[in-house]
């Protein structure tokens, strides 16, 4: 290297910068992605110790998205990134996540019990104008405190997870466009469903420590990480502030936003077609997830578990999560090997370990540890897919694959493994096949979905996008887990008369519903995904969008 090399040498050109970067980023959200569902696998907990029903969770828990989706939130939250840059969003995104987990975290805690406040939320804050009507309010009449408050800082926690998730999209594609762009951003989703199994996993055991139950442990827990990932995006502040004074590329101040330049995002039909395909695409997996454990719980059955001792009821869900952590490493490290052997060996451990994986879940036999199946390909496979689109493209093609994969799982669920709900053995084998496959598609969507956005849009207005498309997806976030909930009950009218009536009881209605319909209306968001998916491959070769195009050009 010359001396005029050296010179004119970035943080951005030092492949070890750019991926210390990506892991400050990607840390990030890690802990927000655990944050995010941190009550989800202790909702037991919350109703025998805070006294919230499936209504109580369900409103609080939907209340992460009312700001960015009925206040706009997220569309403002793109502006302010496109007007203040990376580094100031991203530290403000941080700060606004703290605030709102620690709202959180009070109102599950013993002293909010018994407070003023919580007399305060009792009587007041019951519903909101307009909204209540709609059946959209984040409160209602006879809501628990403890929950009215959670939601507020949920809400205000959902403002702060977003406005990061458009951010380290844009941060990354200011330090990896024209690099390993799809990589890195394959590698920080890889990591984000790691955050979704290490608080399924971790949350319980919180709440549990020393045999005496205290929730607000969980959530003060995912408020510890909070603080971590604003820790990182402090440092990633100093980082992306040294490399504009060696580019001397101030991306707020060169070329400012304006307002007029949401009208050129909105008038591009590429753009429309990514945003559509992904609401579509993400309002099949995301609300499925929600529900997809007791979906198990009704197709197949289960043998009894014991539940008397830690050790009993979680070691296999532990070995499972340190599977996931090595077929992780696993593929992240054969993305940079450079021997073929080395790599394809790297590959054969982690199939090994994914067939020890699904056989202790098949031995422990419960929903949970056989739907836990579902992040490990996705973390093992979005970064090796990310890096077939940096250096072969076919990112249109992928979408079009992983859409058709879709459909085909859910019509699996609905009408293959009902009819092994008698065949223990057949059944589970089912569900793990079809369970594995969504899995893949949950890789090659987002895979390709969002490294594809830079080719559509100018990198001014990147950060705008990447917000118009989130608020888009938000739409879907909110309403399908609402219609999933709604189609249940509509489908299954004898089951809801016999609950209503004490023919059956509770435990007995819980794993009992038929889950055809919401399935057959998941899979047809996915046909829909699909043709779009068509439309924008064909869109791609006429216009020469350049979506099967590879983002490193040798
Ligand atoms: N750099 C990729 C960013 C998108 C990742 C994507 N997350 C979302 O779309 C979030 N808006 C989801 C949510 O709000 O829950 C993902 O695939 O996780």
């Amino acid at each position: 290297m010359t001396t005029t090399d050296k010179i004119h040498q970035t943080l951005r050109d030092s492949a070890g910068m750019r991926w210390l970067v990506l892991l400050l980023l990607a840390f990030a959200m890690f802990c927000s992605y655990i944050f995010m569902d941190i009550l989800s696998p202790i909702k037991d907990l919350m109703q025998s110790t805070r006294g919230w029903d499936s209504t109580a969770f369900g409103t609080m828990q939907g209340s992460e998205t009312f700001l960015n989706v009925f206040v706009f939130f997220l569309i403002f939250a793109g502006i302010i990134l496109d007007k203040m840059g990376v580094r100031f969003t991203a530290i403000l995104s941080g700060a606004v996540m703290l605030v709102g987990a620690t709202i959180n975290w009070y109102a599950v805690t013993d002293a909010f019990q018994g407070s003023g406040l919580q007399t305060w939320f009792t009587n007041n804050l019951n519903y909101i104008p307009g909204f209540d009507e709609l059946g959209i309010s984040p409160f209602y009449r006879g809501m628990p405190a403890s929950a009215k408050f959670a939601a507020i800082g949920f809400m205000i926690f959902g403002c702060g997870v977003e406005m990061a998730g458009i951010t380290v999209s844009r941060g990354i594609v200011k330090w990896f466009k024209g690099r390993e762009m799809a990589l890195a951003m394959g590698s920080e989703m890889a990591l984000a469903r790691l955050g979704v199994a290490t608080c399924m996993i971790f949350s319980p055991v919180f709440a549990k420590l020393g045999g005496v139950i205290d929730v607000s442990r969980s959530v003060a827990f995912g408020v510890v990480l909070l603080l971590i990932a604003l820790i990182m995006f402090i440092v990633y502040f100093f980082m992306d502030k040294k490399l504009d004074e060696q580019t001397g590329e101030a991306e707020e101040k060169d070329d400012p936003f304006k307002i007029s330049d949401l009208g050129t995002i909105l008038s591009s039909g590429g753009f429309w077609l990514v945003a559509l395909l992904c609401v579509l695409y993400y309002s099949a997996i995301f609300p499925f997830q929600k529900y997809a454990v007791n979906m198990l719980q009704c197709n197949l059955v289960f043998k009894e578990v014991p539940t008397d001792s830690f050790w009993a009821t979680n070691t296999v869900t532990i070995l499972q999560y340190c599977i996931m952590l090595v077929v992780a490493g696993a593929s992240f490290a054969s993305n940079f090997m450079k021997k073929a052997s080395m790599k394809y060996g790297l590959l054969t451990l982690a199939g090994v370990l994914l067939t020890v994986f699904c056989y202790m879940g098949y031995m422990r036999q419960s929903a949970e540890t056989v739907f836990a199946v579902f992040p490990l390909l996705a973390v093992g496979i979005t970064p090796i897919l990310g890096n077939y689109v940096d250096h072969k493209g076919k990112a249109a093609s992928m979408l079009m694959i992983g859409s058709m994969l879709l459909v085909l799982c859910h019509l699996t669920f609905a009408f293959v493994l009902p009819e092994f709900r008698d065949n223990a053995v057949g059944g589970v084998v089912i569900a793990y096949l079809t369970i594995l496959v969504l899995g893949a598609s949950f890789s090659l969507v987002p895979a390709s979905l969002w490294p594809s956005v830079p080719k559509l849009v100018d990198a001014k207005i990147i950060g705008s996008a990447y917000a118009l498309i989130f608020w888009v997806q938000n739409i879907g976030l909110w309403l399908f887990p609402l219609l999933i909930g709604k189609v249940l009950d509509k489908t299954n009218t004898q089951l809801v008369a016999d609950l209503k009536n004490g023919v059956i009881t509770p435990e007995e209605a819980a794993v009992s519903y038929d889950y055809t319909a919401p399935l057959v209306m998941l899979a047809c968001l996915g046909v829909a995904a699909l043709v779009l998916g068509f439309i924008l491959k064909v869109v791609d070769k006429k216009k020469g969008l350049g979506l099967e195009e590879p983002n490193i050009k040798a």
